[in-house]
């Protein structure tokens, strides 16, 4: 699937497994496409990049069949460079990469173009997005995290919002139809001021698979 299937304007929930029940994966992964759930989000974790490890393009290519879902790869590790060719034969649609990781940016942006995959840039919460600016017109999303990646679970940081409507005035000018997801701490309440900051993608882990009440619930209430 194409990321120009979606509008910017749209708002899409984009469940993190992370959060997800492990041991019951793909009934998982099925649960969060049947309550509407247009994306899923990925998150790899090498170990180094970020203090924790989770899991990579073998698991993602187990969940494919599982899901028409827009995969949503978010790579948090040292080296994207040597791993996109694996990403997109697992299934992904989609990669975004950091900022901070140790490679040339730009080409492995193009790298994620050559297999027909739309690219996202994400920093950590405290890069500057002057890191990011200049490559606006030659990407497809920017991903403003919320927390400090590695874990789930964590608080919302409410400062991120000014790089939120920062990316959304220049995109307007040098891309318009550039997505912006967010990702940590996404729940009912926060969703309403990431949509506000110019966000139109919510990045959900425990929020959406640990929702009291159910995935369905946690969908409606995102969205609404
Ligand atoms: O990238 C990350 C963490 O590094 C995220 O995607 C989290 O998995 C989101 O989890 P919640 O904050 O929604 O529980
Ligand atoms: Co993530």
């Amino acid at each position: 699937m194409k990321i120009s299937t979606f509008d910017a304007n749209e708002i899409i929930v984009s469940p993190s497994i992370l959060a997800a029940d492990f041991a019951n994966l793909a009934q998982e992964v099925k649960g969060a496409y049947d309550a509407n759930a247009k994306f899923l989000h990925l998150d790899v974790m090498d170990g180094h990049f970020v203090p924790n490890i989770s899991f990579g393009p073998s698991v993602i290519a187990k969940l494919r069949p599982c899901s028409e879902a827009f995969f949503d790869a978010h790579l948090m590790i040292s080296h994207p460079q040597e791993y996109i060719q694996s990403f997109h034969e697992a299934g992904c649609d989609h990669i975004t990469f950091h900022v901070e990781s140790d490679c040339n940016i730009q080409e492995v942006i193009d790298q994620i173009h050559s297999y027909g995959m739309s690219a996202g840039l994400t920093l950590k919460p405290g890069t500057d997005i002057d890191s990011i600016i200049p490559y606006l017109d030659k990407i497809q999303m920017v991903l403003i995290m919320t927390v400090e990646p590695g874990f789930g679970g964590q608080s919302f940081m409410h400062e991120m919002m000014g790089k939120v409507s920062t990316i959304r005035e220049h995109a307007n000018k040098v891309n318009p139809s550039l997505h912006i997801e967010v990702d940590g701490g996404i729940n009912k309440e926060t969703s309403k001021i990431v949509r506000a900051a110019g966000a139109n993608i919510l990045v959900a882990g425990t929020a959406f698979f640990r929702h009291p009440q159910g995935m369905q619930e946690a969908q409606k209430e995102l969205t609404s």
